[in-house]
């Protein structure tokens, strides 16, 4: 596979390719090889600025284009991501060490969110309101927000872009978007083919930048800045809002998990395994809805961790570029770090490693399966984010909820049974934005993703995912003669 044309190695701010002002560059690495891609912009709040000056000079006529007009372009946008899927599937796998088939699953997943968002730019409806008096008329219109900012995490470096800019740009509201330093160059590559659509100069900016303190700073205290779309971690998450307080910026925080994944004994057990295993182990347990706890009742508890531990001992593992390995690499040291912490404290407090356990060179680590783990173990309370399935027993349905409840976060949660009545029982305990009932992958454009507690508020995608980025207006047209 060859690059075609799609590596950019320019920021892109209102319709030109540039650099940092400063002309400081900083390097991407392919987290499989250790290898420099590219070199990159490495902007300061000058640059963020002038983006945010476009984007807002940009915003008037964008949002006075028709929802028809604006889903023309995105529509171009969602067909040239998915005629250059090939090269920005290996793009993405390069920079962030996503297995080929993860990454290419990911160009379409991100893609649905361009797709859907285009058409929802048409059904942007208001209401028609039957009036409290005789010579009133009340109507409720629904505008565009204003100029939106985008900060994403390096595990989707496409999708978790396209679900932020995706209702903000169908809405009429112009984006600057901050991709992570680890994986910047598919936003990129996607800023590209924003340009090739036909968005106007200003409405779509990228800038990318190592001091990711500083461009959150300018996004939150800049006031042309009207919205705020965070995905990340809970910690700058917190950060995030904190200084959003002097401007009250409208925020979206698309934040950590802490997945439960529960095993009652009446479950179809092969059916929790496979949906176990996908969940743990997709992007090598890097991503915010992967399973960080399996809870098993007593009965099924061994059957459970033999099947599973083979399961996992079934992934293939190897150069992430071929289409059948199922196994790639941390994303950087303190992710392997996390995990080597991890599994030490958990066998130190008593966890029995089933399989794995150990790195295999370089960022890979072996998918490790731990037995025997208890609510006293660091990786009960907090997510691993690596390849790591921690497999807690319980007898009683009341515990399973207490003990997948007992987090600050409330993001993904999953159970397998096939007792109906206790489906709905657990489905409404379980104090989480989503809920998987015999499936392990719930992840989809037309259903809101999203969280509670300490995982965060707002949702994307679906159709509630436009009003995050629209303000409600209501008009009272007062003096009508009946
Ligand atoms: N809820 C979701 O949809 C979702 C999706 C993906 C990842 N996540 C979470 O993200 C975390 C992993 O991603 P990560 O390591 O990139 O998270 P992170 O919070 O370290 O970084 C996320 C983004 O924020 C930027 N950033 C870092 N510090 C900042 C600051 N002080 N001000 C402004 N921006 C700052 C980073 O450069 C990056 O672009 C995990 O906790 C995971 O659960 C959540
Ligand atoms: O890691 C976070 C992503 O939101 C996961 S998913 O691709 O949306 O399931």
């Amino acid at each position: 596979m060859e690059l075609k044309g799609l590596l950019k190695t320019q920021a892109y701010i209102n319709g030109k390719w540039v650099g940092a002002a400063s002309g400081k560059t900083f390097d991407v690495t392919n987290p499989a090889t250790g290898e420099i891609i590219a070199a990159i912009p490495d902007m300061d709040r000058s640059d963020v600025q002038k983006a945010i000056d476009a984007a807002d000079a940009a915003w008037p006529a964008y949002r006075d284009m028709t929802g028809k007009e604006r889903a023309g372009i995105m529509r171009n946008w969602f067909n040239l991501m998915m005629e250059n899927k090939d090269e920005l599937a290996y793009l993405m796998t390069i920079e962030s060490g996503k297995v080929m088939t993860e990454s290419l699953g990911e160009v379409t997943y991100g893609a649905s969110f361009i797709e859907w968002f285009a058409e929802e730019a048409k059904r942007a409806y208001g209401d028609v309101i039957p009036q409290h008096t005789r010579d009133r008329r009340l109507v409720v219109i629904k505008q565009s927000v204003g100029v939106a900012a985008a900060i994403t995490p390096w595990n989707f470096p496409l999708a978790m872009i396209t679900r932020k800019v995706g209702p903000a740009l169908a809405a009429g509201s112009p984006v600057i978007v901050k991709p992570p330093s680890e994986t910047p160059l598919t936003g990129l590559a996607i800023s590209y083919l924003a340009e090739n659509a036909g968005f106007p100069p200003g409405v779509y900016n990228t800038v990318t930048s190592t001091n990711s303190s500083e461009v959150g700073k300018e996004f939150c205290e800049n006031k042309k800045v009207r919205k705020l779309s965070f995905t990340g971690s809970t910690p700058v998450g917190k950060i995030l809002m904190s200084q959003s307080a002097p401007t009250l910026k409208k925020l979206s925080l698309e934040l950590g998990g802490n997945a439960p994944f529960i095993v009652f004994d009446d479950a179809d057990i092969d059916a929790a395994v496979k949906g176990a295993l996908i969940s743990k182990y997709r992007h090598n347990g890097q991503t915010c809805v992967c399973v960080n706890r399996i809870l098993v009742q007593d009965k099924v508890y061994d059957e459970f961790v033999d099947k599973f531990t083979q399961a996992v001992q079934g992934l293939k593992s190897g150069n992430v570029l071929d289409k059948d390995v199922q196994v790639g690499p941390l994303i950087n040291e303190k992710g392997l770090n996390k995990v080597k912490e991890f599994i030490k404290d958990a066998v130190d407090k008593g966890a029995i490693i089933t399989t794995g356990g150990k790195g295999t060179g370089g960022l890979f680590f072996q998918p490790t399966v731990l037995a025997n783990a208890t609510q006293e173990m660091i990786i009960a309370r907090e997510e691993v984010f690596g390849p790591v399935a921690p497999i807690f027993r319980f007898h009683t349905e009341e515990e399973a909820i207490q003990m997948a409840n007992d987090t600050e976060y409330g993001l993904a949660s999953y159970f397998y049974s096939k007792d109906v009545n206790r489906c709905w029982r657990v489905a409404e305990a379980l104090e989480y934005g989503m809920v998987g009932i015999n499936e392990g992958i719930i992840s989809t454009e037309v259903a809101p993703f999203g969280g509670m507690k300490e995982s965060g508020f707002g949702r994307e995608g679906s159709k509630y995912g436009m009003d995050y980025f629209m303000e409600i207006k209501y008009l009272c047209y007062g003096g009508v003669k009946s």
